[in-house]
């Protein structure tokens, strides 16, 4: 198919993406760009067209409008396609999908039919290395743990060399705490290999520790396409607020571009809004806006109390229509009903006006 302009310096560039399954689209104006070695994410709720978009940019799924480009090539556009197998894109999914009567180092070989056996030794072998399994090459899969198990998918979608990587909800299977570990080994991995990849999420948590840019999806529709820090810091819209991070919304009157009056006192920050003074509009609290300050006439009651070990979460109610949520040290204990002195300290004024 056409070779893209030199000017597209993008790895991966999805230009208003729209596809479905039978009468209706699933998803629509879908655009994102990767660069080389970076790793972005598709996190949304259950349902909002995630792996559509992955089965579409692995060529399992035709276009219905759009154009993907992949290296400089463009492998999808509606009615032509470069199939699967040419795209040069390795899948890891949720289940593994290893072959259960294949050993470690014959699954990983497998997708190295073009090298001759000493060729494929060594590579099978630089694989288990990089993937922390040397001791494990003559087990097979049913002998390994969920995450040795997923490793093994890794050095298999890798032994070919793909250009991309799609990770399909990869650790979903696993305990919270391997999870954790085994998202931040992946990502050291392709980062040590420069492979661009996407991971299919709805862990805002993983998201944030292994990505680079994320796609936040509502309802078939990209809502902001941004880097962790500016999707929990600038949140394009009340959805990714609310989706991304904890916190909810307090009712407030523009004061100015920068202030907003409400029950929690005038709340100032670092971001200009151009609505006029007295416009009514809903403020973002996150937990870490709350801080302790035993001389603030602000006096709200713990509601509820979530112990976290280091930290707990608090909800506060302040008036029947005002509550948020503060995360506190561990050492401060409040008991229910108690009423604690606290104030805000948001440097970031995230507001919205009120519909
Ligand atoms: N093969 C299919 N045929 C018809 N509809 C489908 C098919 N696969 C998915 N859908 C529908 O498309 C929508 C999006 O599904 P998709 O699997 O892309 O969502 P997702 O965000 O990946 O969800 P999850 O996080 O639950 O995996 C859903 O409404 C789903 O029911």
């Amino acid at each position: 198919m056409a070779t893209v302009q030199p000017e597209d310096h993008w790895l991966l560039d999805v230009e208003d993406l729209a596809c479905g399954y039978g009468s209706h689209n699933v998803v629509s104006q879908i655009n994102l760009s990767l660069s080389q070695g970076d790793i972005g994410c598709l996190l949304g709720p259950s349902g909002c067209g995630k792996s559509t978009i992955l089965r579409a940019i692995a060529g399992f799924l035709p276009l219905r409008e759009g154009r993907i480009n992949l290296a400089g090539q463009v492998i999808s556009l509606p009615g032509k396609a470069v199939p699967p197998e040419k795209r040069r894109i390795g899948m890891v999914f949720q289940d593994y999908a290893l072959f259960p009567h294949l050993t470690v180092a014959e699954n990983i070989a497998f997708g190295l039919r073009g090298l001759d056996r000493a060729e494929r030794q060594q590579k099978v072998r630089e694989l288990l290395d990089l993937v922390h399994l040397q001791d494990l090459a003559d087990e097979h899969p049913y002998a390994l743990s969920g995450g040795q198990q997923q490793r093994v998918a890794l050095a298999r979608a890798l032994a070919p060399e793909p250009t991309l990587i799609l990770l399909d909800e990869p650790f979903s299977n696993l305990d919270a705490d391997l999870r954790r570990r085994l998202s931040l080994d992946v990502r050291d991995i392709l980062k040590t290999l420069g492979i661009s990849a996407i991971l299919v999420t709805h862990d805002q948590q993983e998201a944030f520790a292994m990505c680079d840019q994320v796609a936040v999806l509502k309802e078939g529709r990209i809502q902001q396409w941004d880097v962790p820090y500016n999707l929990y810091h600038e949140p394009a819209n009340r959805f990714v607020a609310s989706f991304v991070g904890q916190g909810g919304f307090v009712k407030g009157r523009a004061l100015g571009p920068d202030s907003i009056e409400s029950e929690l006192g005038v709340i100032q920050g670092n971001r200009a809004y151009t609505w006029p003074p007295g416009t009514l509009v809903d403020v973002l609290i996150r937990p870490d806006d709350i801080v302790y300050d035993a001389d603030s006439p602000l006096r709200p009651r713990v509601v509820e109390k979530t112990f976290a070990g280091t930290s707990t979460l608090y909800r506060f109610r302040l008036s029947a229509e005002t509550e948020f949520e503060a995360l506190f040290r561990s050492h401060l204990d409040f008991r229910l009903g108690e009423q604690v002195p606290v104030r805000v300290a948001a440097d970031h004024l995230i507001a919205f006006e009120r519909t």
